[in-house]
């Protein structure tokens, strides 16, 4: 169903670092991962997806797009119970809450959010993705929220894409990083952004070059798949996301700025579970189901690449060291032994369609 890697990667700058990892290890050990933008939804779908993260991720930084979206601190507060209520007892697993920003929310909401854990604010433009009709309609009318956002230390964490229709929807996040993003960090130099899910070289480029306060997160699918992945033999829903993927040369700078050691650079999987039928549907929702897969997904990928060595600083370090967090202790431990994803796994009373579903995968996690 998806395109394999092309390898047209260059391995020239191979930089394996070789305490970690030789030539072909047949095992890599690294301190435990965390994702840092995941989407667990509510009730048996939660249930269903909620362990499969917690298997291998410390903390994810939860998305507030629910139908009901988490606006306010004490809404997040019950939503984080509910999550530890899907996992099993003893689980060591941590949610990261994060609250969904509206043209209404007040000033005041975030240091009563701060106060109670929460980590970050969440932008969706509305109606750029899924469940974000609530969301900003212009930026500017949040500037208060966003200027006591800036003082709190608070992050916003933003889905950067344009939704005017006269916009080619391939061109959404370019536009959106030069009219919507860059004015406003003239506006607040000291907010803290990380631009979610990046696709395009325009959005790496943007993120290189400005300060140390804007980061971004990388999917494994935009450093897999390019947008003929959405068309290969027929039209491929399970490959539709938002931002839909795009042409080969931003595929490459995505995979490069991942696989490049930049702290900017980390990992967040936007694992987004549809049921399968709500996907394979004459109105298909966006999102891609990656949360059992992605870890040893993007080990194969760092591994293409030649850089294996500098996963670890990707999905354990670089994350957590922007959002102020400290770096977890334990490790996790990959281990060389092809294993063929499966078709579906169960979601609430129906089922999903994993990314890389069906293929091989050359890491595992050990047990
Ligand atoms: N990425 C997606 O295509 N979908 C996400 C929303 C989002 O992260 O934009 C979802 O909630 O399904
Ligand atoms: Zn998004
Ligand atoms: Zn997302």
């Amino acid at each position: 169903m998806f395109s394999p890697l092309t390898s047209t990667i260059s391995r020239s700058g191979e930089r394996v670092m070789r305490s970690i990892v030789s030539a072909a290890a047949s095992s890599i050990s690294i301190t435990r991962p965390d994702d840092f933008h995941l989407h667990l939804r509510d009730g048996a779908g939660l249930r269903s997806v909620a362990p499969l993260s917690a298997d291998v991720f410390k903390r994810a930084v939860i998305m507030p797009n629910l139908k009901h979206p988490v606006v306010r601190t004490a809404q997040a507060l019950d939503y984080k119970r509910s999550i530890m209520d899907a996992l099993p007892k003893h689980t060591d697993f941590e949610p990261l809450m994060t609250l969904y920003l509206t043209d209404k929310t007040a000033p005041e909401e975030v240091q009563a959010a701060k106060d109670a854990g929460v980590v970050a604010f969440k932008l969706y433009p509305a109606g750029a993705t899924t469940n974000s009709d609530s969301g900003v309609t212009d930026v500017n009318r949040c500037l208060p929220t966003l200027n006591a956002m800036a003082e709190a230390g608070v992050l916003l964490l933003v889905h950067g894409e344009v939704t005017s229709p006269e916009v080619d929807i391939f061109d959404r996040e370019m536009v959106f990083i030069e009219t919507v993003l860059q004015p406003l960090l003239e506006q607040l130099p000291n907010l803290k952004v990380v631009l979610e899910h990046i696709t395009t070289q325009h959005a790496v480029s943007f993120v290189e070059s400005t300060a140390a306060n804007v980061a971004a997160s990388i999917t494994p699918q935009h450093m897999l798949l390019n947008r003929n992945a959405l068309f290969q033999g027929g039209l491929q829903p399970h490959a539709y996301c938002l931002p839909v993927l795009k042409r080969e040369r931003h595929r490459q700078a995505v995979f490069n700025a991942a696989t490049s050691g930049n702290p900017k650079f980390f990992l967040g999987t936007d694992s987004a579970p549809h049921a399968r039928e709500t996907k394979e549907a004459s109105c298909g929702c966006a999102g891609i189901f990656s949360a059992p897969i992605a870890l040893q997904l993007y080990a194969q990928l760092f591994e293409e690449a030649g850089r294996l060595g500098n996963l670890e600083g990707f999905s354990s370090y670089h994350g957590a060291d922007f959002y102020g967090l400290p770096r977890n202790t334990d490790k996790v431990e990959l281990i060389r032994e092809p294993w063929q994803v499966p078709g579906c796994y169960p979601y609430a009373s129906t089922s999903v369609v994993p990314l890389f579903a069906e293929k091989k995968l050359s890491w595992k996690i050990a047990k």
